[in-house]
């Protein structure tokens, strides 16, 4: 069946269809991992946006029913070269075109995702629609150009958990698959604050030793502190971190008072709190082979990204240093506070998919967390 993404610059690629039919609409973003199109499908901070994966086969690892990053598939639409239904891996259960459709998500192949990204890169990410029932031009362009633009939108807030849980899964080991932790392991407390929290920084959590309680997004800082945790974990999200104002001055709240450790949205947003400023980006970092710098190593790291928003640390004065640096765009990649216990990254240390290279971020905020006790 044909289908085709027309963007809201009016150029259009056509392709076939595979997942659910029908017509979606997002911000088209690209995606660089050459593989973890499962994590990449079920990461929430996906949320309102179409990605294009810039590796050209997918498909060939089917889907299982381990490698998932949240509870349902939160991006609105899929594109890629050449989708393969042949799927072979001892772990697969499924396709990922019945996976697509089994969850609605639409998707586009058997286009040219080259010329996609390279468009992408020079006139920046746009708004897109998919569609397998309408390919007039001046229709698709009259619908995708009615969608609301990602600056200015609060997404965190329809993905984050009603009410607060307990989490004790750990990594994932080959021949064991992901364990459970036992009380004696979990020594420090820690309050997770939900965004659209992967699941993976769950784990990475659990198993570097913390006792983790995963709570809403608006959870009252009055209500965490009284839980008297060892730290706090600000979690990525989709969307714009400056409209959530509510989120915001409830992290400033917890400024001063204990231990903070922010992940991409939950460093955006932990920028904002500390009277920063956050700004879009061109077409922002999305791919898991993305180099950065730890600047008080001067290690380079090879990290897991998924961000369009970035914070500007000038903005932020001398409360706060530039920790790590993006080795391809010179943007910010992780920020410390000068005189608290607090620090943030822009990137994934939990990866998931994505090399293990930051995974030492989670010991870190645990250490921060001993000498803070
Ligand atoms: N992965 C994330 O947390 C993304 C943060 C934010 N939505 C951005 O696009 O920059």
């Amino acid at each position: 069946m044909k289908a085709v993404l027309a963007l809201a610059d009016g150029r259009i690629f056509a392709g076939k269809s595979f997942g659910a039919s029908g017509e979606a609409t997002g911000e088209v973003v690209f995606n660089t991992a050459m593989t973890g199109y499962q994590e990449v499908l079920t990461d929430p901070s996906y949320r309102g946006q179409m990605v294009t994966m810039t590796y050209t086969q997918i498909g060939n690892t089917g889907i299982n029913p381990e490698d998932i990053e949240s509870r349902q598939l939160y991006l609105s639409g899929f594109i890629v070269k050449e989708y393969h239904d042949f799927h072979s891996n001892w772990r697969a259960t499924m396709s990922l075109d019945s996976y697509l459709k089994e969850n609605g998500v639409v998707g586009i192949q058997g286009l040219d995702t080259r010329a996609l990204t390279r468009h992408l890169r020079d006139k920046g990410a746009q708004n897109g629609i998919i569609s397998t029932v309408d390919f007039d031009p001046e229709s698709l362009l009259r619908k995708v150009r009615a969608v609301p633009s990602m600056a200015g939108l609060d997404l965190a807030s329809g993905v984050s958990c009603d009410k607060p849980y307990h989490w004790t899964e750990k990594l994932w080991e080959l021949g064991e698959g992901y364990g459970q932790a036992t009380p004696a392991e979990l020594k420090y407390k820690v309050v997770a604050y939900d965004f659209g929290i992967k699941y993976n920084i769950l784990r990475c959590l659990v198993s570097a030793g913390c006792d983790v309680t995963v709570v809403p997004a608006t959870f009252p800082a009055e209500e965490a502190l009284a839980m008297n945790p060892d730290g706090i974990f600000l979690s990525n999200g989709p969307g714009d971190p400056e409209p959530m104002t509510a989120v915001i001055e409830n992290i400033r709240k917890l400024v001063g008072k204990k231990p903070i450790f922010g992940i991409c949205l939950g460093h955006q947003l932990l920028g904002l709190a500390l009277g920063g400023r956050t700004m879009k980006l061109k077409f922002g970092n999305h791919g898991s082979n993305l180099p950065v710098m730890d600047l008080a190593t001067r290690k380079v790291e090879i990290t897991a990204q998924n961000h369009g928003f970035s914070v500007d640390i000038v903005s932020l004065g001398h409360a706060c240093e530039l920790a790590h640096e993006n080795l391809n765009d010179q943007t910010v990649e992780g920020m410390r506070h000068r005189d608290l216990p607090i620090f943030s990254v822009q990137h994934h240390p939990e990866a998931s998919p994505g090399p293990h290279d930051s995974h030492y971020l989670f010991s870190r905020f645990v250490e921060m967390m001993e000498t803070n006790r």
